[in-house]
Parts: structure tokens; C-alpha cells; sequence
């Protein structure tokens, strides 16, 4: 910038004179300015001061005065500022801004001095020193702005600031620190007794411990989580963030940090990880709550402390379910959930595991006796009535039960221990307790390797469909054949379904095995010559997936075989599973034109009742009547009233199970319509049934 000075020439107002005064005149570093305080006017400025001023030198001392330079703002402190000087002689030094024509804006900070004097003393001309101090302003407005925005973030996030002293041991804390602690507000320091005196005495412990912990290793900072009771009696969750200060021996001499209220998102977290350990409708704990907890006996129990586990299930929990509905099936869980609770201790654990599944963790188990105690109590107390909604439901309970450390020493193989064991007790029957032994492992293996090797025989076509035929009584002609699945064992040889069937129900292998039964059935039948029918056997589980219609409507279109001659045998199993759907589904499978059989007639709980709610095409009465026949009079009786009533309600008979003339001849006394059993042919397969067929029907016309 260039230094020349510029002046007003008035002689009578002569400026000042001097080397110094040149030098100050032409420095670059200082506006400089000298004023006529009589008349207000500028008789010199250097080039400095007028690009402070965003004006020409010439603008300048257009007689204007100083402060049509400054700032609006700033106008009137500047004008009494000059004035006050005037009249005493003595200028404050000050701080204003100057706008320049385009906007831009100059903070300066002005000395004055006084130069020349009237006779009387007072000023008459003065210079001003002009300093600008633009750049030290905006950051200075940067630091109010950026502690603004820090306030405003810390009253928003609820953030708190103190400052521990060592060495005095007072906190001093802002304002939100002492909101958040429920403190009076001021300035008056905290002692460090009554500061930590708010903290939870479970958490006084450990913050002390970490902060020396942190202090000891001369961490920077550390950061700890602890509950303070503010004298509200308000239990508050803080995170303070610490910075530790060291002197230069290492000693620490304080610490500053910031306290967050993280009150909500604890309680948020504490709500989430409930709902993640806990059971929704009994609210007990869940599956992996209960392994963890599991875990922690485990540990235990290594440390020589025993305990048991006890697994149970509801005995009848399905059929509850199944007829009595989804809403009750729910308030008995939680009536059970609720007894359950009543007769454990507050050392123990009961879970839910998932459906009618519930498991417990016995504490402090030192004699098997302790864990039969509990397990017949439970028995007891779950055998007794429930009143729900409106209905008394009786239902009862199986337990199984291992024991830490004779069974295991593995959360998982006490449970799957125990769960053994429950399977062993259902399997004895209704209300048994079972404890764990070594062979029920060994058995499980074996039901495993079969589950596997099933999965294996399903992909490898190891199943084989075997017929048996189905006699019209009257004139001993074969009506139909019944379907009957076999496992081609490459070691084992031909396996009878009874010994795999139930197993593939559980583990829903039966969807695609038993759609492949009704391929195979329908398209073997469609090779025969005239109506024979085809029965096919289905299980409940087919029947409860959404896919039957649609595999029964597809088997018949790819084998084009003509519905009529399809037969589909369900048992009572299936009439008692959610009876709604159950009822649609056998509509609309009867809607596809084949027949719908009911199996096993006689042994169920209420056969009859089916009959009324469907109109079954046939009724197959159960090989036990059959068997009985002509040895009791009771036999003969009820397969004669089954007979009476299928025919009243158009509905075919079939006797099953008929292995002697003997009960042929009874069952036609009796009405029956169709037999079918060893006397006319075991199951064989399908190669063989055209000379069973030939076989069958000379018999027919010998008789
Ligand atoms: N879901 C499916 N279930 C099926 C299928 N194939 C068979 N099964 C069911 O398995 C059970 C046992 O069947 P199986 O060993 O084939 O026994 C059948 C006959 O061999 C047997 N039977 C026939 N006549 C006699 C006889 O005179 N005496 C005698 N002791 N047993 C005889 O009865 C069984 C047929 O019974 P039913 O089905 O009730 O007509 C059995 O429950 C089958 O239903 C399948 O593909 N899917």
C-alpha cells in the first residue's frame, strides 16, 4: 500500500510537523488520521486509513467528518466518543467498524491523541491511530458462534461439563451439569464427597476403580457409565467422557469432561434386550436368555455346585389348541407360565423354548430327590384344572430331566439331555417324569442317522408303492387297491412304513414323500385296464399343508386318470386338527370329483361326530373288529350298526383286516359292502398286480 500523505491545505490550520509525525504519516502498519475537532473535518489521512475506509483520500477530506465512514451501527458511540474527547481533552480508546461503499466491513481500533491545543487548554486537533482488527473480530465471532452452537448442542443433547481438581478436590460444573445432577444452579464449586455422593452406591465401586485404573496407567481420558439419584428422588443414567491433566511429574491434577444423560437410551436398550431374552405372551425368558443362563450354571456346576434341568411339555396341549382355539391355546400358556413361576425359587429359571415347550434350571441341586420333588409338584399343579374363558381345560404335564455334572457338563447337552429324556417320558405315556440315561443318547442317535438316511432315500428313489386289492363282498370282485408305501433299505431290505412314517411326519420329509405317493399311485392306476379305484393313504401333516389341493389336482392331470377313481384315505388325526380348514380342504378336494375316505374307523375318540360333519364316500372299519369277529359278540355288533348307518347315510363300508373265510362270511352277514385284508392278497408290487388281478377274479367266479 502506498504511504503518501494527503492534507487539506489550510494554512490556518497548519498540521502537525515533525520526522516522527512523517513517519507515522507514511506507515503502512496503522491508519492514521488527523481531525479538526472544531469543525469535524479530516486535514490528513494516509493511504492505510483510506483503504480501511474503502475511500479515497480526496473522499476523505471532503469535509464530511469521521463518522460518515463508520458503520451505522456504530455512529453514535463514535459521535460521543469524539465529542466526550472535546470537551475533555482525554480519548477513550475504542473499537468501531467502518463500512466501505461496496459493503465490505472493517473493524478498527482507534487511539487519539491530542496535537494541538487552545490558549484555554482545550483540543483542537487530534490524530487518530487507526489499527484494523478484522481478522482477530471474525475469529473471535467464530469462537462466540462455535460456543453458541456448543451450548445449544449441549442443552439439546442434554450435556453436561465439569472440571475436577485434584488438588482441591471441588467440581466446578456449567450449568447443565447441575440441571442434570438436580444441583442448584450457581457458581459455587461441588465438593468431591457430595458429587459422587449422588452416584448409586452399586456404581460408586466401579467408577472409582476405573477412573484409578485409567489414572494409573496415565490414560488421556476415560469414559464411564453410572446412575446418580438426584435429590428428586429421579434415577438418571449419565455417560461421562473424562480428560485426565498430568503435571510434569506425572501426578494427575485434574479432570474436565462432559456428562450425557443417556437415561432414555439405556431404559430404550434395557426395553430391547427384555424383548430380545423374553418370551412375548408369558413374558418368561426365551430360549437364549436361558442358555446364557444355562451357561452361568455350567460354570458353576464346574466349580462343583450341581443343579438339574427340566425339560416339559403340555400333555393334550394340541388338541386344546386345535378345538378349543388359537386365543385359549394362548391364556393356558400364560396359566401355565404363571404356575410354573409359583413353585420355583427366585435362584432358578423357567423358560419358554417355544410352543408347549417350556424348560427350568434347578439351582442348587445336590440329590436327584430334589429335582423328583419339583418334578411331581409340577405334575401336580399343572394337572389341576384351568379356568379359561369360559371353558374348565385339563391338560397335565411330562418332564424330563438331566443333572449337572452326572449328564453333562455343556449347556447344550444338559438340554438335549433332558429333552431326551421328555421324549422317553411322553412315550411312557400321560404325567410321567423321566430322568436322563446314557441309552436314550444312543437311541436319539439312531433316530437321527434314520432321519438322515431317510433324506438320502427320498433323492436315491428307494421308495416303492406296493397294492392291496379291495373285494366287493357280494360278488368277491376287485373294486380297487389300496396304495402302500415301502422303503427299499439297500442294507436293510423292505421297510414297513410304521417304522419310518412317523418320522417323516416330524421332520416334514412326508410333504415331499407323500407327494411322490400320490404321482406314482395316480399313474400306476392309470395303466390299468377298467375302474379299479386307487386308494391313497394321507397324513395329518399333508392335510395341514396349503399345497394338497394343488398336488392332488396335478397327479391326476399328469397321469390322466379320471378323479372318480381316486380314493383318499384320512384318519381321524386329521378330522381333529383346526376343523374349519380341515372341512375346505375336503371340500374342495371333493369338488375335484375323487373320494374321500375315512380310515381306521372305530378307534377314535368321536368317529361318530365325523360322520355328521362330512360326507365321507366310505368308511373303513378298523382291522380290530374284523379281528374279533366270531369271538365276540360285541365285534360282530358294531360292525353290523356301522354297516346299518353307512348305508342310511350312502356311505360304503370296508371291513379291513380280513384274514379268514370265516370273517368274510360274518362281514357279509353284517351288511359290510367291501373287505379287503391277507385273505385275498398281502400288499405287492405293482409288477405283480396284473396276475393278482387274474388271480383274484377266477376266485370271484368260482364262488
Ligand atoms: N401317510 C401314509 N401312510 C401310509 C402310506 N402307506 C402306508 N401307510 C400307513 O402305514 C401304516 C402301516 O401300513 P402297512 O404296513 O402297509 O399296513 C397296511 C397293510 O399291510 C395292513 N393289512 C392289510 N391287510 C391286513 C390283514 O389282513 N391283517 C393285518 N394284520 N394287517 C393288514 O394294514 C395296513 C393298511 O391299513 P390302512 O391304511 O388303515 O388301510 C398304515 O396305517 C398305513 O395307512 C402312505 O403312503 N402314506
Amino acid at each position: 500500500m502506498s504511504a503518501t500523505p494527503c492534507s487539506r491545505s489550510r494554512p490556518d490550520d497548519a498540521p502537525a510537523e515533525g520526522a516522527a509525525f512523517d513517519s507515522l504519516l507514511n506507515s503502512d502498519t496503522a491508519g492514521f488520521a488527523e481531525v479538526d475537532l472544531g469543525t469535524g473535518r479530516f486535514l490528513r489521512v494516509n493511504s492505510r486509513f483510506c483503504a480501511m475506509t474503502g475511500r479515497s483520500a480526496a473522499e476523505l477530506l471532503d469535509g464530511r467528518g469521521p463518522s460518515h465512514v463508520v458503520h451505522p451501527a456504530d455512529r453514535a458511540a463514535d459521535r460521543a466518543l469524539w465529542r466526550e474527547g472535546a470537551s475533555s481533552g482525554r480519548f477513550r480508546e475504542a473499537e468501531k467498524r467502518y463500512l466501505h461503499p461496496d459493503g465490505t466491513v472493517v473493524w478498527a481500533r482507534l487511539s487519539v491523541a491530542v496535537l494541538v491545543r487552545w490558549a484555554d487548554g482545550r483540543p483542537r486537533r487530534c490524530v487518530a491511530i487507526v489499527q484494523d482488527v478484522t481478522a482477530a473480530h471474525r475469529t473471535l465471532e467464530r469462537l462466540h458462534a462455535s460456543e453458541s452452537l456448543l451450548r445449544l448442542t449441549m442443552d439439546v443433547g442434554r450435556i453436561g461439563s465439569f472440571r475436577h481438581d485434584f488438588t482441591t478436590d471441588q467440581v466446578q460444573c456449567c450449568a447443565g451439569t447441575r440441571a442434570l445432577y438436580g444441583l442448584p444452579q450457581g457458581e459455587e464449586p461441588v465438593s468431591a464427597a457430595d458429587w459422587f455422593a449422588a452416584v448409586l452406591v452399586e456404581d460408586r465401586h466401579r467408577l472409582r476403580e476405573q477412573s484409578q485404573a485409567a489414572i494409573g496407567a496415565r490414560a488421556e481420558g476415560v469414559t464411564l457409565d453410572y446412575r446418580i439419584h438426584r435429590p428428586d428422588g429421579q434415577l438418571r443414567h449419565l455417560e461421562a467422557r473424562l480428560r485426565f491433566g498430568y503435571d510434569g511429574r506425572d501426578h494427575v491434577t485434574h479432570a474436565t469432561g462432559a456428562i450425557i444423560d443417556v437415561t432414555e437410551q439405556r431404559e430404550a436398550e434395557a426395553r430391547i434386550a427384555h424383548i430380545a431374552h423374553h418370551d412375548a405372551l408369558t413374558g418368561l425368558p426365551n430360549r437364549t436368555l436361558f442358555r446364557a443362563r444355562l451357561e452361568q450354571q455350567v460354570a458353576r456346576a464346574r466349580r462343583g455346585e450341581g443343579f438339574a434341568v427340566l425339560c416339559l411339555d403340555l400333555d393334550r396341549f394340541k388338541e386344546v389348541n386345535d378345538t378349543l382355539g388359537h386365543s385359549l391355546g394362548d391364556a393356558l400358556l400364560h396359566a401355565v407360565a404363571t404356575r410354573l413361576r409359583a413353585e420355583l425359587r427366585d435362584v432358578d429359571t423357567v423358560a419358554r423354548l417355544g410352543g408347549d415347550e417350556f424348560a427350568i434350571i434347578q439351582s442348587q441341586v445336590s440329590q436327584p430327590g430334589e429335582a423328583t420333588r419339583l418334578a411331581r409338584r409340577l405334575i401336580e399343579v399343572l394337572t389341576q384344572p384351568f379356568e379359561l374363558q369360559g371353558h374348565q381345560v385339563v391338560v397335565g404335564t411330562s418332564l424330563g430331566i438331566s443333572l449337572a455334572p452326572e449328564d453333562g457338563l455343556e449347556a447344550d447337552t444338559l438340554l438335549k439331555n433332558g429333552d431326551m429324556a421328555l421324549y422317553r417320558a411322553k412315550a411312557d405315556g400321560r404325567g410321567r417324569l423321566c430322568f436322563f440315561e446314557p441309552e436314550m443318547d444312543a437311541k436319539m442317535q439312531a433316530r437321527r442317522r434314520l432321519e438322515m438316511d431317510l433324506r438320502r432315500a427320498l433323492v436315491a428313489r428307494e421308495f416303492e408303492l406296493f397294492f392291496q386289492p379291495i373285494v366287493e363282498v357280494r360278488s368277491r370282485r376287485v373294486t380297487g387297491l389300496e396304495a402302500l408305501l415301502r422303503w427299499n433299505h439297500p442294507e436293510r431290505g423292505l421297510v414297513p412304513p410304521d417304522s419310518f412314517i412317523p418320522l417323516t411326519e416330524e421332520i416334514g420329509l412326508i410333504l415331499p414323500l407323500g407327494e411322490w405317493v400320490l404321482e406314482e399311485a395316480c399313474a400306476q392306476a392309470a395303466r390299468w385296464a377298467g375302474d379299479t379305484t386307487i386308494a391313497v393313504n394321507l397324513s395329518p401333516v399333508q392335510f395341514s399343508s396349503r399345497g394338497l389341493v394343488d398336488t392332488v389336482e396335478r397327479a391326476l392331470r399328469e397321469s390322466g386318470l379320471d378323479p372318480r377313481r381316486l380314493e383318499l384315505e384320512i384318519t381321524e388325526t386329521v378330522m381333529l386338527r383346526d376343523t374349519e380348514a380341515t372341512l375346505s380342504t375336503l371340500h374342495r378336494l371333493k369338488a375335484l370329483g375323487v373320494r374321500i375316505a375315512m380310515d381306521d374307523f372305530g378307534t377314535g375318540y368321536s368317529s361318530l361326530s365325523y360322520l355328521q360333519r362330512f360326507p365321507f364316500d366310505k368308511v373303513k372299519i378298523d382291522r380290530c373288529f374284523t379281528r374279533d369277529l366270531g369271538q365276540t359278540q360285541q365285534s360282530g355288533a358294531i360292525i353290523r350298526a356301522v354297516a346299518g348307518m353307512c348305508q342310511g347315510l350312502d356311505m360304503r363300508t370296508t371291513a379291513e383286516g380280513v384274514e379268514t373265510e370265516e370273517q368274510f362270511r360274518a362281514l357279509a352277514q353284517k351288511g359290510c359292502i367291501e373287505a379287503q385284508g391277507y385273505l385275498f392278497s398281502h400288499p405287492r408290487p405293482a409288477v405283480e398286480i396284473p396276475a393278482m388281478l387274474a388271480r383274484l377274479s377266477q376266485f370271484a367266479c368260482a364262488s
